[in-house]
This record gives C-alpha cells, structure tokens and sequence, in this order.
C-alpha cells in the first residue's frame, strides 16, 4: 500500500464558520454555532464534549454526510455544498473512511469479504480488491482471521477489521464516531495504538469523537465542543 496521495492539498477537510440548526416542533435548535476547523493532512485529532453536544452532527458535516445550515466545507479543496449528492458521495468514497462505535460489518460475508467491498464498489477487480483487503487486514493483525465471518471474531478484532475497511481505499483522512466505546479499555488503548501506527505509516489524518481524554491525548490536538462551539482543549 502506498502512501496516502494528497495531491498536493494541505487541508484535507477545511471548516468555516459552521452553524447546524434543527427543528423540534416550532423551535429551532443550533447545535453547531460558529466553528472553524482545519485538519492537514496526516493529522490525528480527538472531539471530546459531553453527550449532545453535537460531536457526531459535526463529523458527519466535515464527512459530507450531511450540510450546515450556514458555513463552508471544503474537503480536498472541494466545497461540499455545490456538488450533486452523486458528487458528494463520490467525493466521501475517494477522499474519506468512517469508523463507527458498532463495526457494521456485514454479518454473512467474511473479514475479507467486507474489506474488500468498498475496493469492488469502485470498480477493482476481485483479484486487486482481495489482495488490497488481505495487505491491511495484516497490518491490523488479522492475517489470521481472512474468512472469519464478523460472529466469529472478538469485539477488538471486528473493531480492527473496521478500520481496515475504512482505510482499504487508501483515504487522506478516517472519520471515527466513538470508535472503541463499545469495547473494554485495554482493548480500546490497543485501537488507539493501531491507528496511530496506521496514520504513521499511510500518512492517513484521522478525527476521532471520543469520551475518554487517555484516548484523547494520544491524538495530536484535542478540541473539546461545549455549547456548540470549538475550542483547545
Ligand atoms: N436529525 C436531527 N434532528 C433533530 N435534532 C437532532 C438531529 N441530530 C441531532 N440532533 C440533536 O443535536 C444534538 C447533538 O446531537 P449529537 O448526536 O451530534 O451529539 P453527540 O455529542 O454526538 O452526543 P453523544 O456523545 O451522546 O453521541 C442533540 O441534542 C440531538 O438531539
């Protein structure tokens, strides 16, 4: 696997001035209100905040999952607001990988199988697509566990397979939602570890949503997101 091409893009994901607002019956909610944001390539950044406070509705704004209601989001130098849904969702499948807290493997294929698809959704061959699965499934020490179904691995290992599927497609930056809250914390310390190990070595940034500041502080930067604005921790 090569290392991640950034095509001569600093930024990976840029923010400004970003509002998100929802509507409760007559009232208007701002969750997000006002935040600017950079992440470089091949940064390692942890939210923390409490729950509510909006940590998951601003890392499916940056993954382009969802729009602000006032603000710009650049990824890859892209403004994700005047790209068709169809664009959007290339841009998310070329640029970007999301881990969440419950794997979403897909329970009757194997490890393989699941890393490999987003690879065969692109359109690689099944030979390329296994190959490409099978090279980061060792990185993440699953060489061993190729076609076990996701019932047949540990939480750490269906974890681990996870972010192998997110990071299959070699992306500039990994979104991660409360990535080990399912799991106890020495296998979560492990996680961490191996995501730090993976964004040395593929220079893939990473923005982790996460509860537990030991976890956090293993990351470069911390932001911290209380009433609905950013600030460093
Ligand atoms: N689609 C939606 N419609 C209305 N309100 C929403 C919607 N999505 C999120 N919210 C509200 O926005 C606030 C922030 O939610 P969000 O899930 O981003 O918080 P969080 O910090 O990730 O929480 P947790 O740590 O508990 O997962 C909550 O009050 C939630 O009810």
């Amino acid at each position: 696997m090569t290392e991640t091409d950034n095509n001569g893009i600093d930024k990976v994901i840029a923010c400004e001035n970003l509002t998100k607002r929802f509507k409760e019956g007559k009232l208007d909610v701002e969750v997000l209100k006002g935040i600017s944001l950079d992440i470089s390539a091949g940064e390692k950044i942890a939210i923390v905040g409490s729950s509510g406070s909006g940590k998951s509705t601003l890392l499916h704004i940056l993954g382009g999952l969802d729009l602000p209601t006032e603000g710009t989001v650049h990824v890859m130098g892209k403004n994700i607001a005047k790209l068709s849904d169809k664009e959007r969702g290339d841009l998310r499948n070329q640029s970007l990988g999301f881990i969440y807290q419950f794997h979403h493997l897909l329970p009757e294929f194997t490890a393989l199988e699941n890393v490999a698809m987003p690879l065969l959704i692109r359109g690689s061959s099944t030979t390329e697509a296994s190959s490409k699965a099978s090279d980061i499934l060792n990185k993440v020490g699953l060489s061993e566990r190729l076609s076990h179904k996701p019932g047949q691995l540990s939480g750490g290992e269906r974890q681990r397979a996870a972010i192998a599927r997110a990071l299959v497609t070699n992306p500039n930056a990994v979104l991660a939602d409360e990535p080990t809250g399912n799991l106890d914390h020495k296998t979560a310390l492990q996680i961490f570890d191996l995501m730090q190990s993976l964004n040395q070595e593929m220079q893939t940034a990473f923005v982790i949503v996460t509860h537990d500041m030991q976890l956090a502080e293993k990351m470069d930067k911390i932001y911290s997101l209380v009433d609905g604005r950013l600030s460093n921790y």
